[in-house]
């Protein structure tokens, strides 16, 4: 058992994250090397987030992204503009991306789509400081991202700081060894990234192969499917087995976000 000090911040090793990935993470963590650890006061989690991803259905997660690694730039979207859109078109949350230098996001697009939905906003960025939940919270976030592959064994104690924040997180991960280090950190939410963040490669097999392994480990929480979604045809792998589908690129670029979202859901 540990007693956490708010004032002493878990270690990250991410000299150990490859690739492209690893680029962003080292410059986020730059980014908040002189911040303030300290959480402040624990706040009730409303559960917003989880609770709207667990209404009878595949519920939608609509992503404004602007720009991405993968694909430069997208769509020069405005973000609450573009939130309304989806919202429209039945996203039940918004994920919006903060990371400003391969993903264009900013904090008040966050901010802006929490003041102009109804919905609950995720924030959408490479975790790897609380200063950086503190922010979400602050900013009026219902959940933010937690990535195993960044994170490794401090995956539970960023998840407390989450659930202590009044934060839901959406913990994600990418192949089998994650997704155990999720399951016993005791995630509530788990997505499963179908893209390979260190290579940007996507196989739309790899969410029915984890989902189905977290249920089959008796998993009861959410699970949502992530990445690389185009087609109601796409969705057919993960319509029975998900919880929720995590959409950016197709929806962002698509030119008429309300329509995209509801043609791609089939509603
Ligand atoms: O644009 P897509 O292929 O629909 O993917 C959306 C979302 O899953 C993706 O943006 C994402 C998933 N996990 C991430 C972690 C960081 C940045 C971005 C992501």
């Amino acid at each position: 058992m540990s007693a956490r000090d708010d004032t002493a911040p878990v270690t990250l090793h991410l000299d150990r994250v490859p690739g492209v990935l690893g680029r962003i993470v080292h410059e986020r963590a730059a980014d908040y090397a002189g911040a303030d650890p300290a959480l402040g006061p624990a706040r009730a989690r409303p559960h917003r987030f989880e609770t709207a991803l667990s209404q009878p259905g595949l519920s939608l997660i609509a992503e404004v992204k602007r720009a991405s690694p993968s694909q430069g730039a997208i769509a020069p979207l405005e973000p609450l503009e573009a939130a309304r859109a989806y919202e429209a078109g039945g996203a039940r949350a918004i994920s919006v991306l903060t990371e400003p230098r391969h993903f264009d996001g900013t904090a008040q697009a966050l901010r802006d789509v929490v003041g102009g939905v109804a919905v609950p906003a995720l924030r959408k960025d490479f975790v790897v400081h609380p200063a950086m939940l503190r922010e979400a919270a602050e900013w009026g976030a219902s959940a933010a991202l937690l990535m195993v592959s960044v994170l490794h064994e401090a995956t539970a104690e960023y998840l407390h700081m989450a659930h202590h924040l009044g934060l839901d997180a959406l913990v994600e991960v990418h192949d089998e060894r994650e997704l155990d280090i999720a399951l016993a950190a005791g995630a509530p939410i788990i997505g499963v990234n179908n893209r390979d963040l260190t290579t940007l490669h996507i196989d739309l097999e790899v969410s029915p192969r984890l989902i189905r392994r977290a249920r089959d480990a008796g998993f009861t929480g959410v699970l949502v499917a992530e990445s690389g979604y185009r087609t109601p045809q796409d969705l057919a792998s993960v319509r029975d087995l998900a919880d929720a589908v995590l959409v950016g690129s197709s929806l962002a670029g698509s030119g008429d976000l309300t329509r995209a979202a509801r043609d791609l859901m089939q509603v």
